[in-house]
Parts: structure tokens; C-alpha cells; sequence
């Protein structure tokens, strides 16, 4: 049986417990940077402290980065991770969604309940495909991205690392959103987003820029 250990062990961390739950997948356990949460116990499931904490696990579990939204902060536990020689986890994928054979989906990345992927689709690693989020034809999803729930992406958008998409937002047929850029909750994407910068509206304008992580 799949033993996998969560990185964070905020809301969307037991979210990711949840999906294991569903698919019968087991957690071993949470980690969690703030040293007062290190053996607490959350929804039944230990919080383990960190990396080194875990050392004597390294043969026997799969780790998740994907735990926290911020893209950012899943690729500094993803090099840390890497970095310390253990395993990154398969893809997490609820058993509710539609899924093309076609589609490839990276390590470490997941998809959950109600999604709709189609066809030719393109996800990185230690992406977040969160609940009711639709993925037309030929989309090509970078490392570290997350997509908030309800989320509309048109035919063959690109989003670039790291980006942000936000609850509910749409993106129109092949919109470029560059990378480690947000998209804020209910926009509509008409035209491509240059990279580190957050746009939302309807139509969605470029709000300001963000400093590079
Ligand atoms: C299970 C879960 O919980 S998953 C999590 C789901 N949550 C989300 O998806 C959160 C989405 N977050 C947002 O939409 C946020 O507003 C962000 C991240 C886009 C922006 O946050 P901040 O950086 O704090 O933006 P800030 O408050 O500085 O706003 C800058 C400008 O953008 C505007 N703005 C911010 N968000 C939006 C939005 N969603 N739609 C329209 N305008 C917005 C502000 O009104 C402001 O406009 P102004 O300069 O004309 O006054």
C-alpha cells in the first residue's frame, strides 16, 4: 500500500488527507515547519515535524510538496525534499474526474474531485488541480502552478511555473499567463499575462507587478 507523508498541515494539507482517504491511499503523516505543531495530531494523522525528523521513513514513504497553495513555498519543499534523497509521491488523482489517456501529469502533483481534463493536456510536477476545475484540449501547465477550484481554462492555454490562478477564474483560448503570476478570483483572462504580475477583472488588467520569489 502507498505510505505518503504531506508537507504543511494547514486546510489544503487536510484537504490532500482527504483525497488520500478517498482513494485508500495511506498518510503517515504531516510535516510542518512551525516546531510547536510537531506532534500534534490532525485530523487523526501525526504531525511529524520535519525532513530530518523522518529520516529512519525514507524507504517507506512518498512525499507530497503540493500540501500548501503558495507555488512558491511548494518548490522550496520540493528542493529540500529532493535535496534530502527522498521519493517524490505519483500523482494523487480523486476517482471523480474525467481524465483523457492522453493527457501526462507530473510527479507530485494532484487532481481533485470533479475536475475535467480533456484531451493532449501537458501538468507538470507539484501542480494543484483543485475541485470542479475544467482543462480544455492542449493545455500545457507548468511546474508549481496551483488552480484554485472552479477554474475555467480554455483550448491551448499556457500557464508558465509557478503562476497563481484564482477561485473561479476563466482563461480564454490560448492565453499565455506568465510565469509566478497571479490570477485573482473571478477573472476572466482575455489576453496573455506577462510573468510576475497580478492581474484580475472582467476583463482581467495587470493590477501590479510581484517581486520575483
Ligand atoms: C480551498 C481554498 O481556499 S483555495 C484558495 C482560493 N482563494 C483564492 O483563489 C484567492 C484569490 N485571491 C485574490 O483574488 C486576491 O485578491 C489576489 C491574490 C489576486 C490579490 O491579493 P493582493 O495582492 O492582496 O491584492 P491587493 O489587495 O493589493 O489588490 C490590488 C488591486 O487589485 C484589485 N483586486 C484584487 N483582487 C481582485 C479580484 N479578485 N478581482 C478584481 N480586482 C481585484 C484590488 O481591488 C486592488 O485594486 P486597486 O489597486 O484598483 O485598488
Amino acid at each position: 500500500m502507498r505510505k505518503i507523508v504531506i508537507w504543511g498541515a494547514g486546510g489544503h494539507a487536510r484537504e490532500i488527507n482527504w483525497l488520500c482517504e478517498e482513494m485508500g491511499v495511506q498518510v503517515a503523516g504531516f510535516l510542518d515547519e512551525r516546531p510547536e505543531m510537531k506532534g500534534q495530531i490532525v485530523n487523526g494523522v501525526p504531525v511529524l515535524g520535519t525532513l530530518p525528523d523522518i529520516e529512519a521513513l525514507k524507504d517507506e514513504v512518498e512525499l507530497i510538496c503540493a500540501g500548501v497553495g503558495d507555488p512558491a513555498l511548494k518548490k522550496r519543499f520540493a528542493y529540500h525534499t529532493m535535496q534530502s534523497g527522498f521519493r517524490i509521491a505519483a500523482p494523487l488523482i480523486h476517482p471523480r474526474i474525467r481524465l483523457s489517456p492522453r493527457n501526462t501529469i507530473g510527479e507530485g502533483s494532484m487532481v481533485c474531485e470533479g475536475a475535467i481534463l480533456t484531451d493532449n493536456i501537458k501538468i507538470g510536477q507539484h501542480v494543484i488541480i483543485n475541485r470542479s476545475v475544467n482543462v480544455s484540449h492542449d493545455a500545457v501547465i507548468g511546474d508549481y502552478v496551483t488552480i484554485a477550484p472552479g477554474v475555467n481554462l480554455a483550448g491551448n492555454v499556457t500557464i508558465d511555473e509557478g503562476a497563481y490562478i484564482g477561485i473561479g477564474a476563466s482563461v480564454r483560448e490560448k492565453c499565455h499567463i506568465g510565469c509566478w503570476s497571479i490570477i485573482g478570483g473571478g477573472a476572466f483572462v482575455r489576453d496573455d499575462v506577462p510573468e510576475f504580475a497580478m492581474a484580475a477583472g472582467v476583463p482581467a488588467v495587470v493590477k501590479k507587478r510581484l517581486d520575483i520569489p
